[in-house]
């Protein structure tokens, strides 16, 4: 295992206090005025993907105390760990191998001293052989008709990651499939998908890793009861439920044979599991060959941050940038804004990555921690954000650090769209570090005209101090492969990032109240007596929702 170092301790942590104190205050303006190399210096590319992040409050000198703070904190040995297979995820005392469902080098990733690929290998030729059979009309509902409905019943990172990703590559999408994603465990969610749906043509994937999470199986009961209402007989279930999961004994309980369960395993953590058997809505919905692409792109990209020295690693600068802002600047939150609508959901699956994996304030030796760790994350596709919640970016008291993701190639060329969408991302990358100064704003005015008085009224509502930072990440077009690799790059950022901040990044207990209580509380809602359990908030909201029900 890897040092637990308290990443304020450390020397690099002091000199990077004392280096933020002298850096604070100037301009990234300035520096890319001093410094004609600055974009060649602070940017570096992966196959077809381009990280520019010169526009970051950061000097050469930043970046090498960063890269002091990664190695200080163990980051080396903690990468080799993962990649070896060892318990890095102590408080459930398991590996983390999302590397090996994606390990198209096929050598052996060994778990407890047994590899773990003949097995990774055997559910992805049954992915394959499943997804072809599919796709080709070959799988056959219980009337002889061939399915073109998939309904994936999973939620967290059993919905997530499959949603974002047949969303992104939705030009791949095959045309004789759609496919429809429930997860929330309002009843509406399912309601309304069922609606759309024929029984005799539909085929559910019920998506869980423990196969016991209550909305997952909330809807996946409430689809099968919807499928028998129609089928009537319980042996068409064979042709309309798959299973997606770690637990075969609850699969069998739940009553879908275990004959069509894709298996997967506790060294895959939820909010990492769409390039397991999880991904089978991906490959039934785009074709296994680009799910295979997708998990390609993913390898070179855990090629890349095993290997690659730390400033030319692309994991590794935007983790440290990441620390950078908010340990330093107190940044709260990080913004990734993806100028590309296929990518609309890329935020939200890595609210879940991100948040879920760093959220956390005890440390690795179980110790309160004394700085901060995980940032909230979130953002939408441009250009709608810019419509939205971009005026706080550029004029609001906080720094937000964000990240704009766009491909040069539209998989839409249709008329100027796609010269207009990057006229805007780049455009707003340059005001947000630029800014303009008063002065620029009254020549401005002066120039239109504007009276001398109305310039004094308005001027100081029109200045932008600029200076915000930005991640530029370019790649030539959202193909599977390059979607697989700029996932894989953020999910070794957050790695990384939990490495430095010293915390368990692969738990979740934070997740646990909540359903533990609520399962206490869901028989009282039922029940006649009255509910006097709980504090006098929770007692009075659970009185009153009982009454509204009554009266209706
Ligand atoms: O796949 P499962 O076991 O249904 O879990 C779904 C999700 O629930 C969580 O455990 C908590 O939200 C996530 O980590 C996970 O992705």
């Amino acid at each position: 295992m890897f040092p637990s170092i308290n990443p304020t301790t450390t020397q690099a942590w002091e000199k990077l206090t004392q280096h933020y104190a002298q850096i604070k205050d100037s301009h990234l303006k300035e520096a890319f005025a001093q410094d004609p190399q600055r974009f060649e210096k602070f940017s570096v590319t992966f196959e077809n993907i381009l990280l520019d992040y010169s526009k970051n409050r950061i000097t050469p000198e930043t970046q090498q105390l960063l890269i002091s703070l990664a190695e200080e904190c163990g980051l080396k040995e903690a990468i080799e760990a993962m990649f070896a297979g060892e318990i890095i995820n102590f408080t459930e005392g398991r590996s983390v191998l999302h590397v090996a469902l994606r390990n198209q080098s096929n050598t052996p990733v060994l778990v407890d001293g047994k590899d773990v690929m003949p097995e990774v290998n055997r559910v992805l030729a049954q992915v394959e052989t499943f997804s072809n059979a599919v796709i080709n009309g070959d799988w056959k509902g219980y009337t002889g008709k061939s399915i073109d409905t998939i309904v994936n019943i999973g939620i967290g990172g059993s919905d997530l990651g499959p949603v974002m990703v047949t969303e992104a590559l939705k030009s791949y999408q095959k045309p004789n499939i759609t496919t429809y994603f429930v997860s929330n465990v309002d009843a509406t969610h399912i309601a309304e998908t069922l609606k759309k749906i024929n029984p005799e043509t539909t085929l559910f994937m019920i998506a869980s890793k423990t196969f016991t999470t209550q909305e997952t199986m909330t809807n996946a009961l409430s689809a099968r009861s919807w499928f028998l209402e129609n089928a009537k007989d319980e042996e068409h279930i064979k042709k309309h439920f798959v299973a997606l999961s770690t637990n075969a004994k609850a699969v069998a309980e739940f009553g879908i044979d275990t004959q069509n369960m894709f298996e997967f395993w506790d060294w895959v953590g939820g909010r990492y599991s769409l390039w397991s058997a999880i991904g089978l809505s991906i490959a039934c919905t785009v074709g296994y060959e680009n799910f295979r692409e997708l998990l390609a792109g993913a390898h070179a990209m855990d090629t890349h941050f095993r290997e690659a020295p730390f400033e030319q690693n692309l994991p590794v600068i935007l983790a440290l940038l990441g620390i950078w802002y908010n340990n330093f600047f107190d940044a709260q939150s990080h913004a990734l804004l993806p100028y590309d609508q296929y990518m609309h959901r890329f935020a939200a699956y890595f609210q879940q990555g991100d948040m879920e994996s760093n959220g956390k304030y005890v440390d690795r030796n179980g110790q309160k921690v004394n700085y901060q760790t995980g940032p909230i994350i979130w953002g939408e596709p441009g250009t709608n954000g810019q419509h939205a919640f971009y005026q706080l970016i550029h004029q609001g008291t906080k720094l937000i650090p964000c990240d704009f993701l766009a491909p040069a190639i539209s998989h839409n060329p249709l008329g100027d769209h796609h010269p207009k969408l990057m006229a805007n991302f780049f455009a707003q990358t340059e005001a947000l570090m630029n800014g303009k100064t008063e002065a620029e704003v009254v020549a401005e005015m002066q120039k239109a005209g504007t009276s001398e008085e109305e310039i004094n009224t308005l001027k100081a509502f029109k200045v932008f101090e600029g200076n915000r930072p930005t991640n530029s990440i370019l790649f030539k077009q959202l193909d599977p492969r390059t979607l697989g690799s700029l996932l894989a790059m953020y999910e070794h950022k957050i790695f990384v990032q939990g490495v430095i901040w010293n915390v368990y990044s692969f738990d979740q207990w934070g997740v646990e109240l909540g359903k533990q209580l609520a399962k206490q509380i869901l028989p009282e809602l039922t029940s006649s007596e009255e509910v006097t359990s709980h504090d006098s908030s929770t007692n009075g909201l659970i009185k009153q929702f009982k009454a509204f029900r009554q009266e209706a």
